[in-house]
């Protein structure tokens, strides 16, 4: 009997996406692509008698505050694996930014529970059923496709089982956000006429390195309909120094390539530094 477990999964910005609707819930998700960054989440799993969720962010700061105590996907984990567990899940980027949280935490406790209570799941069934709580959910479409790995990512077919290329050992240089504030992925992915517009801005072919991935990302961005006043005045900024940039989907946010972005988006807040992740999702430790 295992007393505790711990797991990670990486975060993901989607540049670009399309909704594509399957005949299952494994195959409904998207397509497009994006970036498998290394700040993601830790879920840590304890035995309880009633299911529990803490979810809690650090902050630049280092102290940490819980932001959440029910988290409906995850919820819906537990009740599909007829278990009960106090789960507390920790980030230290801001939740509803665009940077596939949601999908990481999925991930993450999934992992953490079928270790604790010893399942038996293998890593696509944990895959599967991460995926399962998004789609019902509509927090997300193929970030849990995404973070199986890492590197910059090609989703060609909705689904963890979907075709995915992964460019890895990029000489990426330096990565980073901001962000505004969230914007509600379940909000966009329910709206008609956002869809239909993403559905039309949808870039139908994969990039061939980092610098073409930000430049389909922001003609994606572009058409999209989905650029904020706040994006727009950074995407300006950045155009003007000729930093590579975009909008991170589906958050209130830019994402930007090169040494001089943190300086250009330092002007309109805070950047994080981003690492491309090598990996996806992993078990930390199991304490018995
Ligand atoms: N770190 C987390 N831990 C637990 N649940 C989370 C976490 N991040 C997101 N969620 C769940 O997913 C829902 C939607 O989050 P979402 O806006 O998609 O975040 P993101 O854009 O970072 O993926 C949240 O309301 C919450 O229920
Ligand atoms: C862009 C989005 C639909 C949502 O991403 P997030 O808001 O980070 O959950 C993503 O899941 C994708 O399919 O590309």
């Amino acid at each position: 009997m295992v007393d505790r477990a711990v797991a990670f999964c990486p975060g993901h910005i989607s540049g670009y996406f399309r909704r594509v609707k399957g005949t299952s819930v494994q195959t409904t998700g998207s397509i497009g692509a994006g970036i498998v960054i290394s700040a993601g989440v830790e879920a840590t799993v304890v035995p309880a008698d009633q299911p529990q969720v803490q979810v809690r962010e650090v902050d630049r700061a280092g102290s940490c505050s819980t932001v959440l105590t029910a988290s409906p996907p995850i919820a819906y984990v537990m009740d599909r694996l007829e278990v009960t567990a106090a789960v507390t899940t920790v980030c230290t980027f801001p939740i509803g930014a665009g940077f596939g949280l949601s999908a990481a935490a999925l991930l993450s406790a999934t992992a953490a529970l079928n270790v604790l209570y010893d399942l038996g799941l293998s890593t696509h069934q944990v895959t599967a059923l991460a995926h399962e709580a998004e789609i019902v959910h509509q927090t997300g479409l193929g970030d849990v496709a995404a973070c199986q790995g890492g590197g910059l990512v090609c989703r060609e077919g909705p689904g963890p089982d979907g075709t995915i290329t992964r460019l890895q050992d990029l000489m990426a240089g330096s990565l980073c956000a901001v962000t505004f504030g969230p914007l509600p992925t379940p909000a966009v992915l329910k709206s008609g006429p956002a869809m239909a517009a993403v559905e039309a801005a949808f870039p139908a072919r994969c990039p061939d390195s980092l610098v073409d991935f930000f430049h389909l990302s922001r003609q994606f961005a572009e058409h999209s309909g989905l650029i904020t006043p706040e994006v727009r005045h950074a995407l300006s900024l950045c155009d003007r120094a000729g930093v590579p940039a975009s909008m991170t989907m589906l958050g209130n946010g830019v994402f930007a390539l090169g040494d001089s972005a943190v300086e250009v988006l330092s002007a309109v807040g805070e950047p994080f530094h981003l690492e491309i992740a090598s990996g996806g999702f992993s078990i930390q430790e199991h304490v018995s």
